[in-house]
């Protein structure tokens, strides 16, 4: 999977004739209905004979412009890149999303995405808007727009995926049940544990185990809590631990044997359950 900057997607001339099928989203946290589209967009590809395009944001657009409230990721974008990999994405590209380009209206951004590449199909769920939210384009004006701008093409609006309770699976539903340490449903909604990226951040070895300081950690976590967890080590390996999580500071202690520490590279936290005694 390659992947640009929108910004820059003019340096590309390869893509100009290349017959695509384009999917656009915030897609944070990847769940299962983001996985649906995006998986409808690779077959709709591989039937075809085009290719692939994930569009998505750096940053949450509602959150940058204040729609919603103000949230930590789900997942970082390594994980994201993992994901859509194994999904068979071919091209993803990435909106630096600005004050700026939130005032570009649906039909021009259409019209910079219909130049790069040949729009042959998008895949978007029915509730996906585009633009700002004043002039905002829905599926149906996106097919009004597509006709004009990619004559042939088509929109594919595969249905809601729900959660076990009949509930539509959203990004705003994990995190509130996140939030709330309902592991389980959260997992049912990724299709996934919930992992906790820890590539980027320094930590310490202290008597118990691993200790880290959440405040720069970039994903949301769940509340604070003992948590049955499995620790992913950069060299493939998996360790069985618990993981403590105070308010600012997570401790993860090995349920075995203490690990040979000057070895440990850590890679990503899976939570698995909550532990009902700390
Ligand atoms: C050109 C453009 C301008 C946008 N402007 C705004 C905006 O002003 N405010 C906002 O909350 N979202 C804005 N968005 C985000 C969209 O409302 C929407 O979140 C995005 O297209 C992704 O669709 P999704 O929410 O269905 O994932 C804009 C998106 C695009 C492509
Ligand atoms: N449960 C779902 N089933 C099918 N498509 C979905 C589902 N949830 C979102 N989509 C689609 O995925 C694309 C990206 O949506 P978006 O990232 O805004 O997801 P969201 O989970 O609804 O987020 P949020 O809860 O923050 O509004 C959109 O086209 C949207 O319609």
């Amino acid at each position: 999977m390659k992947r640009y900057d929108f910004m820059h997607l003019s340096a590309y001339p390869v893509l100009w004739q290349q017959s695509m099928s384009v999917c656009i989203g915030v897609f944070d946290g990847l769940h299962s209905g983001h996985q649906a589209i995006i998986k409808r967009c690779v077959d709709l590809a591989k039937k075809q004979d085009l290719q692939s395009m994930v569009i998505t944001f750096d940053k949450n657009p509602k959150m940058l412009m204040k729609t919603q409230p103000y949230h930590s990721k789900l997942a970082s974008d390594a994980q994201i890149d993992e994901l859509l990999e194994n999904i068979g994405v071919d091209h993803l590209v990435v909106i630096d999303f600005s004050a700026d380009f939130s005032k570009l209206t649906a039909e021009e951004f259409l019209t910079l995405v219909c130049a790069f590449c040949q729009v042959k199909v998008m895949v978007v769920g029915e509730d996906f808007r585009c633009g700002a939210p004043a002039s905002s384009a829905g599926p149906v004006q996106l097919q009004e727009y597509l006709a004009r701008l990619s004559p042939g093409a088509l929109v594919e609006i595969p249905p809601f995926v729900l959660t076990t309770n009949g509930e539509i699976t959203s990004s705003s539903l994990v995190r509130k049940k996140l939030l709330e340490g309902a592991l389980e449903e959260v997992q049912s909604m990724l299709g996934r544990p919930y992992e906790l990226d820890l590539v980027a951040y320094p930590s310490k070895f202290i008597e118990e185990g691993l200790l880290y300081r959440t405040a720069s950690f970039m994903q949301l976590l769940p509340p604070s809590g003992v948590y049955d967890a499995l620790l992913l080590l950069s060299d493939g390996s998996v360790v069985e631990v618990h993981a403590r999580l105070g308010e600012d500071e997570l401790l993860i202690v090995p349920d075995k044997a203490m690990w040979d520490w000057v070895a440990v590279r850590t890679k990503r936290l899976s939570f698995q359950a909550k532990r009902s005694i700390s």
